[in-house]
């Protein structure tokens, strides 16, 4: 299996509901770096999983979403705690659905010709401690 892993990051306010979060249900600001690895049995035509300006274009457009803002007032999320888990799935469904309409061109969608992307996993790392991830197949078209 093959893959191709780029980073970018980006920096969001929040808080959480439930005692377990102690301090944390107040008001407080994140910057998490994103690892979006990309993987595939086959390489493409081109000798490539994807290429490395696509996939660092589309998760920079992707972050930019959430960049800057207080996900407690972001209608999306409403009424969810907005962990790290969560938000590890929340872009992980927003990428494999750029993913399967085409933004890392023909060759990466899933089932393509060529074969595609087969699985994704996206990893939050929250500190230098902590880090979580959501990892799944991409079904074919
Ligand atoms: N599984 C998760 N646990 C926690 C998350 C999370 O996203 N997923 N987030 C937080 C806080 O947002 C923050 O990152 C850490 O806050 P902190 O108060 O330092 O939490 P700790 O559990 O590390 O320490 P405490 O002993 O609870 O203060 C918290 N947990």
């Amino acid at each position: 299996m093959f893959t191709l892993t780029v980073r970018d990051h980006f920096m969001i306010a929040h808080s959480f509901r439930g005692a377990v979060f102690g301090p944390a249900q107040a008001l407080h600001g994140a910057t998490y770096v994103v690892d979006l690895a990309l993987r595939r049995p086959a390489l493409d035509p081109d000798g490539l999983v994807v290429d490395i300006g696509l996939a660092t274009q589309l998760l920079r457009e992707e972050l930019a979403r959430l960049n800057f803002r207080n996900l407690d007032e972001a209608p999306e999320f409403a009424g969810r705690n907005t962990t790290t888990e969560f938000l590890a799935h929340a872009l992980f469904e927003r990428l494999a659905a750029r993913i399967a309409a085409g933004a890392l061109g023909p060759h990466a969608v899933p089932g393509s010709a060529t074969g595609g992307l087969t699985a994704m996993r996206v990893t939050l790392n929250e500190s230098h401690v902590a880090r979580a991830s959501y990892e799944a197949a991409l079904p074919a078209a």
